[in-house]
């Protein structure tokens, strides 16, 4: 979850000419986590299903659970919700991340149920106003407290006032003003929160819009879910809403989750850029949701877009060919999300592109304004801005950097800039894994369509090398990657770790679950060279034989195994993976491509780590080292879950008498002899 993430390493995207495929989005967030609350807000049993697994629901399902709520998972994407109004604990602190749309909505809630509640998030998260809404808050009865800066978070909610202590000296409003040009989330949360308030009134509630309502399409979603759960509000244009006095949720007892079309965004910007037709199923033109509009925008670009009930495909020209999208000039306060995507494409059309009506993005998870700016010039851009607009100039052949983005922990920055793959020097993203704010899955996606990949397999390639301690697999797939520009997994670092955690906290190394849990919970981070463990680089650490040693006990139980599976797949991504370890190629990559089984003589291996640790600064004996190792790889090789073996397909090198080089150039003819080309 976001607050407990810490920067990840970069990702490094080759230059990409076509994209093509199919994908089956994840669920809206914005649809997540507003059924999320209505279902826990109403009597009865909702079943959500659909909805969207990222930190986003992720905090709002914790904090549903930490205020009472029973949230059960009911299988792949859906959950059941047991409504509880009020929720039954009273009194609570919860940590939102940077989860908009569970702070905003969860401070108006939480503050007209009554109880006592500290609210807070990420440090960017006490940034982001919120005093429009609190104000609006308080005129009915709502007692919160800025525990830092006036008009941001963190918050605290006190007990609501008593009907006749409303600061007017009556009873608490039956209407109230909110600002509409900040944030949408404001108003939605007013709206959601509603019927708390007339359930303690009696009467009505006026919701008066003051200026103009920003990203209006939001709102439209919160008042067909909440007329999905029985809600339905009378609106005056954008300006004036009354939510009536019997308003009460009810269970709809089924609500199936729409696709995200923000995430839509990224794939009808692939069709438009890299030829097509790239097809989008879970968002169409039945669509609630504001930013299924984006397809208006690169049909306008010049792509060709077929819109369906509950899916949208998209082809248009080849931009690496030189191909050019019509440059425009547009209004995007409506879909400020998808916006960002067209900020991307900008760079790939025949003229300067304009957005205007932008001013929200000052305030979301980064001053997106700013950061656009600031990485779109990296890649070689000319970029104008001003307070609510940005203006992209094309990037001609010639004026293409190579650039390493950084993605200031929000997960469009990430997506959009894997658009720049469509340049000629391809690009880095910095930090990937901040796309788990709303589609962790994001760049797999992605690689899959690249390059007529789509449906020829199911993920970016991986090759493995396995194999004894000490055979030279980190250093051959470090080297192997570098050649082919991927990314690189040290499954054995994840061991270690685990390893020097159980020591370092304590932990009884013989209690096969308590070590699973320190395996399920490592805090863990690798960036270039260091390996940082809860925050502290701790690579030479790991590195010494008896936490190899405690590694390879721990390795042997099988919930250990399972607890880092996942967070090994997660490595997968484009344009591909070379995995070391002792299991990559029979259990955590069986479908690699290519696999290796990397041995060496015992003895040049004892001879090779004693070297190795001497020049970390270690004392090392050749005599004990033989054994030690000779012992690990027993206990390796003799354990029953995911024993060192090689792969039925794998190809055994013996490095013994090779130099690293030597041992590279095998790996990589290998992998030309696939038919696959080492880049550069
Ligand atoms: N031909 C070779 N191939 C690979 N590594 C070699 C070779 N010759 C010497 N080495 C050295 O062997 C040492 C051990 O390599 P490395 O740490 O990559 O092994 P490993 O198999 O990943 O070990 P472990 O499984 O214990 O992490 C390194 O210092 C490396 O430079
Ligand atoms: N895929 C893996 C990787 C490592 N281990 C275990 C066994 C090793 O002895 C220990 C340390 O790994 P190293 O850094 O030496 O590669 O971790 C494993 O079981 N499976």
């Amino acid at each position: 979850m976001s607050h407990t993430r810490k920067p990840s390493r970069s990702l490094n995207l080759a230059p990409a000419t076509r994209a093509s495929g199919r994908i089956r989005l994840p669920g809206s967030k914005s649809i997540s986590n507003r059924a999320l609350l209505l279902a826990a807000m109403c009597s009865g049993a909702t079943t959500l299903e659909g909805l969207l697994d990222s930190d986003d629901t992720r905090v709002m399902i914790a904090a549903l659970r930490q205020l009472g709520v029973q949230v059960d998972e009911a299988g792949e994407g859906r959950v059941r919700v047991q409504g509880q109004y009020p929720f039954p604990i009273k009194e609570g602190t919860l940590f939102l991340g940077n989860a908009g749309t569970a702070f905003r909505p969860l401070t108006a809630a939480l503050s007209l149920m009554g109880g006592r509640y500290e609210l807070s998030g990420v440090p960017r998260m006490h940034e982001r106003p919120i005093g429009d809404l609190v104000d609006a808050l308080r005129t009915l009865g709502a007692d919160i407290v800025y525990l830092g800066r006036e008009g941001y978070p963190p918050l605290r909610i006190g007990a609501l006032r008593a009907m006749e202590e409303n600061k007017n000296g009556g009873a608490p409003s039956d209407r109230v003003r909110v600002r509409g040009t900040v944030s949408s989330q404001f108003l939605t949360a007013l709206l959601m929160a509603a019927p708390l308030h007339v359930a303690r009134t009696g009467r009505p509630l006026v919701i008066e819009v003051e200026g103009d309502l920003i990203s209006r399409p939001y709102i439209l979603i919160t008042l067909r879910l909440m007329a999905r759960f029985g809600v339905n509000v009378a609106c005056d244009g954008d300006s004036r809403f009354v939510v009536p006095a019997d308003a009460a949720y009810r269970a709809p007892g089924r609500i199936a989750v729409e696709g995200d079309a923000s995430t839509a965004s990224y794939f009808m910007a692939l069709g438009a850029l890299g030829g097509g037709p790239v097809v989008i199923d879970g968002v169409g033109q039945d669509s609630i949701q504001g930013d299924v509009a984006f397809a208006d925008v690169v049909q306008a670009m010049g792509a060709t877009v077929v819109r369906r009930a509950e899916s949208i495909e998209v082809s248009g020209p080849v931009v690496a060919r030189g191909e050019r999208l019509r440059a425009f000039d547009r209004d995007f306060n409506l879909i400020p999300d998808a916006a960002m995507t067209a900020a991307a494409m900008a760079m790939y059309a025949d003229g300067p592109c304009t957005l205007r009506n932008i001013g929200s993005w000052r305030v979301k998870e980064t001053d997106r304004i700013h950061a656009m700016h600031t990485e779109l010039e990296k890649l070689g851009a000319r970029v104008e801005s001003g307070p609510d607009w940005l203006r992209v100039h094309p990037v001609t052949a010639d004026q293409w950097r190579a650039a390493s983005i950084a993605t200031y922990d929000d997960h469009r920055m990430a997506m959009c800039f894997s658009l720049a793959a469509f340049g000629p020097k391809g690009v880095t993203i910095e930090d990937p894994d901040c796309v788990g704010k709303t589609f962790p899955g994001y760049f797999p996606a992605f690689g899959d369509m690249l390059d007529g990949n789509a449906g020829a397999r199911a993920a970016p390639p991986v090759i493995t090398i396995d194999g004894p301690t000490a055979s030279g697999k980190g250093t051959i797939a470090h080297r192997v990657a570098q050649a082919l520009g991927w990314s690189v997994l040290d499954s054995g670092a994840l061991y270690r770790l685990t390893a020097l955690a159980v020591q370092q906290n304590g932990t009884n190394p013989d209690d096969e679950m308590a070590v699973a849990r320190v395996a399920q919970e490592l805090d863990v981070a690798f960036q270039g060279e260091q390996v940082l463990l809860e925050g502290r680089d701790v690579a030479a650490l790991i590195r010494q034989e008896q936490v190899g040693n405690l590694a390879s006990r721990v390795a042997a139980y099988g919930p250990v195994r399972q607890a880092l599976l996942e967070r090994q797949r997660a490595f997968r991504m484009a344009p591909g993976l070379v995995a070391d370890g002792r299991d990559m190629g029979t259990v955590v990559f069986p479908d690699a491509p290519l696999k290796i089984f990397l041995v060496a003589d015992v003895r040049a291996r004892a001879e090779r780590r004693s070297k190795q640790l001497k020049e970390k600064g270690f004392s090392a004996n050749l005599a004990d080292l033989l054994e030690s190792m000779r012992a690990r790889d027993e206990r390796d090789r003799t354990r029953a879950n995911a024993p060192l073996v090689a792969a039925a397909d794998a190809r055994t090198v013996d490095s013994s008498s090779l130099t690293i080089d030597e041992t590279v150039r095998v790996v990589l003819d290998l992998w030309s002899s696939l038919g696959f080309q080492p880049q550069e």
